[in-house]
């Protein structure tokens, strides 16, 4: 414990000691001291170091505790200043050990601080071979009233707080006894006494001391002599504070009428944990005089006192919540800072004037008492009464006023807990209604839940079907894009051919037309010839029965002039053809050979008419060869040359003809072949520009 010079400002020390497990309790495996001054606590959520000025184990003896905690304190106690000791933690976790242990004079293993104290003291007042005195007071507060657990009385005294006009800060405790010692084994008697106080105490009251706070205070004076050779009476005072019980108050089970006192305990301890809140974050104002603990030990927090404070925690897991607390307590009290100074010395002659006055003052009062009939203080002490009760009875109209105004305030707030219970019941119908309400909108949340599964399950499927929907669709877009290129080349191949396919039709059409009507002409004209020899025959026929023979030849050779003119025409057809072949061939170069082959088809089936038409000019040769003059022998000599211009214009019109025929019907069934496909080729077309539109229709809704 580093040592400060006076009225600089000094941390309160902090301990924290760990009581030793019982047998039924669990170590906690959350807790785990590190080092001397460290402890490291790991729950389920964080883990956190905790540094002190000293960690204890649960092996630590009390004169470990004692020699690092309140050993150095002593020799600053006989010199002068004032120090406190707390003693923090929940209940059973050794407060009452570590500050009393037990009351063993002859086995002081298990002493606690306060016999070990004295002893100390005593040990150096001895060595110090001066004159002192030390006197002891042990005080209770419970349930905000102090009792004096060494006063003789059986019925408890009432003790009065005032402010120390000398020293500001201090207190004066009015009523309670102070008892001087000077050897260690009235010490153990009073502490015995004490506890026993405190037990039956709490019995009458029907309390526990776990909820009680015990302020044992030791006060040294001693004497000193200054080099001028005055005497000095120096005062040091050891406050050593078993506090109550730390717990929650609704966990340490306070119900009823215990609450109130709960309250007031909870009041006290909340009121020191908000005063040093207060010390700590230097907030000019302290609730000092929120509680009458923190009145009496307000010099101890941030004031002139040496402060100390042993937190006693258990390493039991059932306890590790409070002990977590305790930690957290210990470690903001740690942050306290006081100013620690001497306290003034007063010289051994005033000292004895003011016990003088003192001892004066009772022995008036105890002649009065002894010699008068009914009064039985001394004048001055009267008029000082009287002066105390016109004070007190000032405070009491004054409370008076104050009572009838927390009455009517009670009343106020009566009136309000009514409305308040009456929006209370309100409420509560509310809370059922509405919990009623949670239930069917709970029960609506599950539905929705299952349907909004199964609206994700079908989504599921309906994102699955659109994937591959827009795979597809993407596929056929791409052989759409393709297909589109290929069908604009198609488009303008299909235009060419149909363009084409109509001229050639055209030209074909012509070409049939020029053919049919030649045909035409050279039925006619054959026709005409065959009905011509025909004719011929007959005339001839009826010349050798009928007619003279000059009329005969006439005819004859008329006939043969026209037979010979109509050779001519079908020469002049057959250049005609042959004009209209080469116009073809120029026209067609593909048809060009096959129109070749007709042609050769076409003499054949000249050659066949004109043995026909053979046997006509044979019978026609023998009518002429049956003239013996001239003129039947020159008219047969032209019978050969007919013969072969009839056989050849025969062949040539018969094969044309039909190769003609043929060629026609090639070139229209082509043409219709083409068209077919033309139109097909439309079709599909359109068919593909449908859906590819159904398509792209899909892509956009998607
Ligand atoms: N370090 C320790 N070594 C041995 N026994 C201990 C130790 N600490 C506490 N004990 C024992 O534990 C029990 C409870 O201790 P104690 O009464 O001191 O607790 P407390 O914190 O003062 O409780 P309360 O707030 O109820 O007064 C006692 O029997 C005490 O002897």
């Amino acid at each position: 414990m580093a040592k400060q010079s006076s009225k600089e400002e000094q941390n309160i020390n902090v301990f924290v000691r760990i009581r030793p497990n019982n047998p039924v309790e669990n170590e906690a495996k959350t807790l785990e001291v590190l080092s001397k001054k460290e402890i490291l606590s790991k729950t389920t959520y964080n883990q956190k170091r905790y540094v002190f000025d000293r960690v204890f184990d649960c092996h630590s003896s009390q004169q470990e505790i004692y020699n690092a905690v309140v050993s150095p304190l002593i020799p600053e106690v006989i010199s002068g200043y004032n120090c406190t000791v707390f003693a923090y933690g929940q209940t059973g976790t050794g407060k009452t050990y570590t500050m009393e242990g037990f009351h063993d004079q002859d086995n002081q293993i298990s002493s606690g601080i306060i016999p070990r104290a004295l002893a100390q003291i005593f040990k150096v007042l001895s060595n110090m071979n001066t004159e002192s005195s030390v006197k002891v007071s042990y005080l209770e507060l419970y349930n905000e009233e102090l009792f004096d657990l060494l006063s003789q009385c059986n019925t408890p005294k009432a003790i009065r707080i005032f402010e120390d006009k000398a020293q500001k800060g201090s207190v004066i405790l009015q009523g309670l006894e102070e008892l001087s010692v000077t050897e260690l084994g009235q010490v153990y008697k009073i502490l015995e006494q004490g506890s026993e106080r405190r037990r039956i105490a709490s019995t009458l009251m029907n309390s526990s001391s776990s909820r009680s706070h015990a302020v044992f205070t030791i006060v040294v004076h001693t004497r000193e002599i200054t080099v001028e050779g005055e005497e000095l009476v120096k005062t040091g005072k050891l406050n050593l504070v078993d506090l109550a019980g730390s717990e929650n108050i609704s966990k340490s089970g306070a119900i009823d009428k215990r609450a109130r006192e709960a309250g007031s305990i909870n009041q006290s301890l909340l009121t020191l944990g908000r005063v040093i809140k207060a010390l700590t974050e230097k907030n000019t104002h302290v609730p000092y005089r929120e509680s009458k603990l923190t009145r009496i030990l307000q010099d101890s927090l941030g004031g002139r006192t040496k402060t100390s404070l042993i937190a006693t925690i258990s390493s039991a897991n059932v306890h590790m919540e409070e002990t977590l607390n305790t930690l957290e307590y210990a470690m903001r009290a740690r942050c306290i800072q006081n100013r620690p100074e001497l306290n003034q010395k007063i010289s051994r002659t005033a000292l004895i004037n003011q016990y003088s006055d003192t001892i004066e003052k009772l022995q008036r009062d105890l002649v009065a008492m002894r010699t008068g009939t009914g009064i039985f203080v001394d004048e001055d002490n009267y008029t000082k009464l009287i002066t105390d009760h016109k004070a007190q009875k000032n405070e009491i109209t004054e409370k008076m006023n104050y009572i009838k105004k927390l009455e009517s305030d009670i009343s106020d707030n009566t009136e309000k807990l009514q409305t308040l219970q009456a929006s209370w019941v309100e409420a509560a119908n509310n809370i059922e209604y509405l919990a009623n309400e949670k239930k069917i909108l709970e029960k609506d949340l599950v539905l929705v839940k299952e349907a909004n599964e199964q609206h994700v399950r079908e989504l599921k499927v309906v994102k699955d079907k659109h994937k591959y929907l827009k795979d597809e669709t993407d596929k056929l877009l791409c052989d759409i894009q393709k297909h589109s290129v290929n069908e604009d080349t198609l488009h303008r191949k299909v235009s060419y051919l149909y363009q084409t396919s109509q001229s050639n039709k055209s030209i074909a059409n012509s070409f049939y037309n020029v053919y049919n009507k030649l045909y035409t002409e050279l039925i006619s004209s054959v026709e005409r010839c065959i009905s011509f020899a025909m004719k011929a025959v007959l005339d001839t026929d009826a010349l050798f029965k009928n007619q003279s023979r000059e009329t005969t030849y006439g005819k004859i050779v008329s006939q043969i002039n026209d037979l010979l003119r109509q050779s001519n025409e079908i020469r002049e057809f057959k250049s005609k053809h042959i004009e209209n072949k080469d116009m073809l061939g120029a026209r067609f170069n593909t048809y060009f050979n096959s129109l070749q082959t007709l042609s050769q088809g076409m003499q054949e089936r000249s050659i066949e008419f004109s043995t026909k038409f053979d046997d006509n000019l044979i019978y026609l040769r023998d009518i002429i060869s049956s003239f013996s003059d001239e003129k039947g022998a020159s008219l047969m000599t032209i019978m050969p040359n007919l013969f072969n211009i009839r056989q050849s214009a025969a062949r040539e019109f018969m094969a044309m003809t039909d190769i003609l025929k043929d060629f026609h019907c090639t070139i229209i069934a082509n043409m219709d072949e083409l068209i077919n496909e033309v139109e097909n080729l439309t079709d599909e077309n359109k068919e593909s520009h449908q859906v590819i539109e159904t398509l792209q229709e899909v892509r956009a809704f998607i």
